[in-house]
């Protein structure tokens, strides 16, 4: 199988000029190609794999402990609704645990009805699965943050759209770190039209930028040119695959990038960092003039999607109607 590019994003880190052109040009052209790209050479590269690793600990924390930091909506009298832990379930595309992590300051959105759990404090497992456990996972949330807003602001330059008009909508605070665990043998009941057994299904994420890691292969993108690519297993690897919010931001010049995870017999577990806009920015394209309502804010968008949802019933209500 075919696998993604790895790309030198170092130059984004430095002045504009030839150098940091030549990276926003990679980084774009590997985008445009194969929908996903590894990249290498930004600041504290190297840590990646060890902070991955260690945040991973979450999944060995006994029962109790996990359970003490699992959602309201699965544990009643727990004070998060949308932080913290998750049990798979059955039909979700993806067939894992996973632990969200939040900004450490997070901004609260616009007035809407339901949008405080979305500014809601991260739960901290007590005692750490290790210690520092805390401080490691804070300063690995920083690390993939600044790539992120880094490589967005390439993105937009390279899209043709004033970068501080793209990056001034991911300034707030609210990106998630998530960490995934994937039983043995998680599968979901779809399969990819290649007849490919997948634990997530083919999908694209709301974010602006996610980045990807992995303990175990099965990651895969697929490209504009529909063939899918595997994410390779090499040290310290970040995966880049755009969200569906950034093609939005940039009226479809950007396209998200569809992945999936192969079912293997193992178990797996992997990493992401989704970069997410401001809950107050407005989701227009970054070169909309003019005034934008809360119906454009992301906390709109996240309320709409979330009250659709059969768990949430009940929990949220629909921006639209009111009606929880
Ligand atoms: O487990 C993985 O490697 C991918 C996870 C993913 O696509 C997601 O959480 O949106
Ligand atoms: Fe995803």
């Amino acid at each position: 199988m075919d696998t993604v590019a790895t790309i030198d994003i170092g130059a984004l880190f430095g002045p504009a000029g030839p150098d940091r052109d030549a990276a926003d040009a990679a980084l774009w052209d590997g985008l445009r190609s194969t929908g996903s790209v590894i990249i290498r050479n930004y600041p504290e590269a190297e840590k990646v794999d060890e902070r991955a690793r260690a945040g991973l600990g979450v999944f060995d924390l006994p029962e109790a402990q996990r359970r003490a930091l699992t959602t309201r909506l699965e544990v009643s009298g727990n004070p998060n609704l949308y932080r913290g832990y998750w049990p798979v379930t059955p039909g979700r595309k993806l067939q894992n645990d996973y632990f969200d992590v939040g900004p450490a300051d997070p901004e609260p959105g616009p007035d809407l009805p339901g949008a405080e759990m979305l500014a809601e404090p991260t739960p901290w497992p007590d005692p750490e699965p290790e210690p520092g456990w805390c401080a490691t996972v804070r300063a690995h949330y920083d690390h993939l943050n600044r790539v992120a807003q880094a490589m967005i602001r390439s993105l937009g330059r390279s899209a043709g759209f004033d970068e501080a008009a793209i990056g001034a909508r991911f300034d707030g605070a609210h990106s998630t770190l998530r960490f995934l665990s994937y039983a043995k043998g998680a599968a979901n009941p779809e399969t990819g039209p290649d007849g490919v057994k997948v634990s997530a299904a083919r999908h694209l994420d709301e974010s602006g930028l996610s980045l990807l890691w992995q303990e175990a292969p099965g990651l895969e993108a697929e490209g504009q040119d529909g063939v899918w690519r595997a994410i390779p297993m090499v040290e310290n690897a970040i995966s880049v695959h755009v969200g569906s919010v950034m093609t939005g931001l940039t009226r479809g010049v950007v396209p998200a990038t569809p992945h999936r995870v192969r079912a293997s017999d193992g178990p797996r577990r992997s990493v992401g960092f989704f970069l997410e806009p401001a809950l107050s920015a407005p989701l227009t394209p970054a070169d909309h003039a003019g005034e934008t309502s809360v119906r454009e804010s992301y906390a709109w968008q996240l309320l709409k999607t979330f009250s659709a949802r059969p768990h949430w019933k009940g929990t949220i209500p629909d921006p639209e109607t009111g009606a929880a």
